[in-house]
């Protein structure tokens, strides 16, 4: 399953299961992206912020790891200076680290600092400059992606997002399909929370499958691009083993009751 949408003049096909890298201890790093690889995920997802670039690139220059086939992202973080030459400067870091970055996000919008505009445009220039291939935000509102658009142009590719079944983000995801903005979610088990809940472990009873493989199939159902994290083998390929089932509308339609606006990570607010 994968999806490819429009950013600027070029398109870009970001796979919809990929896994992620927060909280990976750097010297688990190489490892868990060599079992992501061999595990089938096409979509590694990265950032400054978790450390662990620099050893999660020594897997991607493996001799039997095919590069060419996988989306590799990165973010900016930004807590300490958002000019121009503080964005290139960490891209330059986060390049030299992964060998090269499909998708560059913007971490956190800090609306305080009142510069994701101006790094968004430092962001077209890298992507113009054939530097990275696709370029898009996390963690942003409606209201400030409508400012990116109305002051570039440009539409960002992927909004990342804490999304999973107790935060489901109806009105941002109508948002993004009106705009053609790939929804990417963040702490897509809840961190673990949403795994004990009766109705997923009932759904994941009646197909036999582990709740884990429930959740990360109703993100893909529901349209979105997914990034579980596991550090452990094992997990990562179960969470990859998610195409023999489908959930039925009923299904679907328990785990849309299950709402109640939990976040687990930090909140947009909380961020500045
Ligand atoms: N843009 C942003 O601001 C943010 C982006 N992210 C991205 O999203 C990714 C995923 O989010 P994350 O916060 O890690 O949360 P997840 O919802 O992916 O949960 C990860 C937790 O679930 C456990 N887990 C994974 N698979 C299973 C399973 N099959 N059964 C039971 N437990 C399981 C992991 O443990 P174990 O490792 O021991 O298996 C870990 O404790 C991050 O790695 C990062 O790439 C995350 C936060 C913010
Ligand atoms: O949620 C948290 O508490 C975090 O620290 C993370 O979300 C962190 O801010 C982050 O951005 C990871 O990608």
């Amino acid at each position: 399953m994968s999806k490819t949408l429009a950013t600027g003049r070029i398109r870009v096909m970001i796979p919809a299961l990929g896994f992620g890298l927060y909280k990976v201890p750097p010297n688990k790093a190489e490892e868990v992206v060599v079992e992501g690889v061999k595990a089938g995920y096409r979509l590694v997802d990265g950032a400054e912020f978790y450390a662990n670039e620099v050893e999660a690139g020594r897997a991607l220059r493996h001799d039997d790891i095919d590069r060419s086939s996988l989306i590799v992202t990165s973010k900016f973080w930004g807590e300490e200076s958002q000019d121009r030459d503080a964005v290139l400067a960490s891209f330059d870091a986060s390049e030299r680290a992964l060998g090269s970055i499909d998708l560059y996000l913007i971490h956190w919008p800090r609306p305080e600092r009142g510069q994701f505009v101006d790094v968004w445009r430092t962001f077209i220039e890298l992507r113009d400059a054939g530097r990275v291939r696709a370029i898009g935000v996390s963690n942003f509102s409606e209201e400030q992606i409508m400012r990116l658009i109305d002051e570039t142009g440009e539409v960002p590719l992927v909004n990342q997002v804490e999304l999973h079944p107790y935060l489901q983000q109806a009105e941002l995801r109508a948002f993004h399909a009106e705009h053609d903005i790939l929804t990417q979610a963040w702490s897509p088990l809840g961190r673990g929370n949403v795994l004990t809940d009766p109705t997923i472990v009932q759904i994941a009873d009646a197909h036999g499958v582990s709740p884990a493989q429930v959740v990360i199939r109703w993100h893909l159902q529901l349209g979105n691009s997914v990034i579980p994290k596991s550090e452990r083998a094992e997990r990562l390929r179960s969470n990859a083993d998610v195409y023999g089932f489908e959930l039925g509308d009923a299904q679907m339609a328990a785990i849309a009751e299950l709402d109640r606006g939990t976040h687990y990570g930090t909140a947009p607010a909380d961020r500045q």
